[in-house]
């Protein structure tokens, strides 16, 4: 199966922190990818990197057969991308945007009239359509970003925390969207903090820590007959801190 994303040897470096470290990631087309790691990890400057956003001090990324770098035109319009801290255009309507990105990405515009509603109604957005997008809760401004990035049929998908703050049941929709489109023959990556959510979604996975992939493969591979949970805190080297951590916050020991 060909890669629908490769990252070669990607390094970037803020300051003195090095907060992606020559880190190497094959994506195979068609499977859910889940990328997973401890708050600074540098999940979103590889993906920032992936995506074009952020330029590597080293490294390619390689999408569908285009460097990102190199042949940016033709990377980009094969992919989605919802980022992290997206901004958006919010001073338009969430159909208003959806028009928008429609027609900056090239899709008819009687496709851009059928495929906004379908999103809209998909992800529950029907009702807020002609709402400006500056009055959206942040987690409609995540599943708005989400239909900008379906919105001209990617065959790549790159989610930062896509289910980041949206109810239940719109991650039911967004987790079958996600489901289908792979099914289809489409690839997401999507960066998560949720275990269970990977677990239950994704096809394959990498852990990252400190900037480098610590494990690759497929779910039962990465977990390796534990759960994915213990693995990733295994991988990660979590520590349970001893009893005299915080011992101030204890109730029983405070002065009132
Ligand atoms: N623009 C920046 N300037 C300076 N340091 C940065 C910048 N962006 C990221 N970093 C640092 O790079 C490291 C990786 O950050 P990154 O945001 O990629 O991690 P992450 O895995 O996405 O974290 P989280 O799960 O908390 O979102 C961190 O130490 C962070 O402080």
């Amino acid at each position: 199966m060909p890669s629908a994303l490769s990252l070669i040897g990607l390094r970037k470096t803020f300051g003195s922190k090095r907060a992606v470290d020559d880190l190497n990631l094959e994506v195979r087309a068609g499977c859910l990818f889940g990328l997973v790691g401890p708050n600074g990890a540098g999940k979103t400057t590889t993906l920032s990197m992936a995506t074009g956003l952020l330029r590597p001090d080293a490294g390619t990324a390689i999408v569908l057969g285009h460097d990102v770098w190199s042949d940016p035109a033709r990377a980009k319009a094969l992919m989605g991308v919802l980022p992290d801290g997206l901004r958006l255009f919010d001073r338009l309507s969430g159909g208003e945007l959806l028009h928008y990105v429609g027609l900056l990405r090239r899709v008819p515009p009687a496709d851009i009239a059928s495929r906004s509603a379908e999103l809209l109604e998909a992800l529950g957005l029907a009702e807020d359509a002609d709402t400006l997008v500056v009055e959206y809760s942040a987690g409609m401004t995540k599943k708005i970003g989400l239909a900008c990035a379906l919105i001209h049929a990617p065959r790549l998908l790159v989610l930062d925390e896509p289910f980041e703050a949206v109810d239940p049941v719109s991650g039911e929709a967004i987790r079958s969207i996600l489901r289908g489109y792979a099914d289809s023959g489409g690839t997401v990556v999507m960066s998560s903090h949720v275990m269970e959510l990977v677990e239950s979604l994704c096809d394959d996975l990498a852990v990252v820590a400190q900037g480098r992939v610590l494990a690759t493969g497929t779910l039962d591979e990465v977990r390796a007959g534990s759960s994915l949970q213990s693995r990733f805190l295994e991988l990660v080297g979590f520590h349970a801190s001893g009893q005299e951590a915080l011992a101030w916050l204890r109730s029983s020991s405070g002065s009132s």
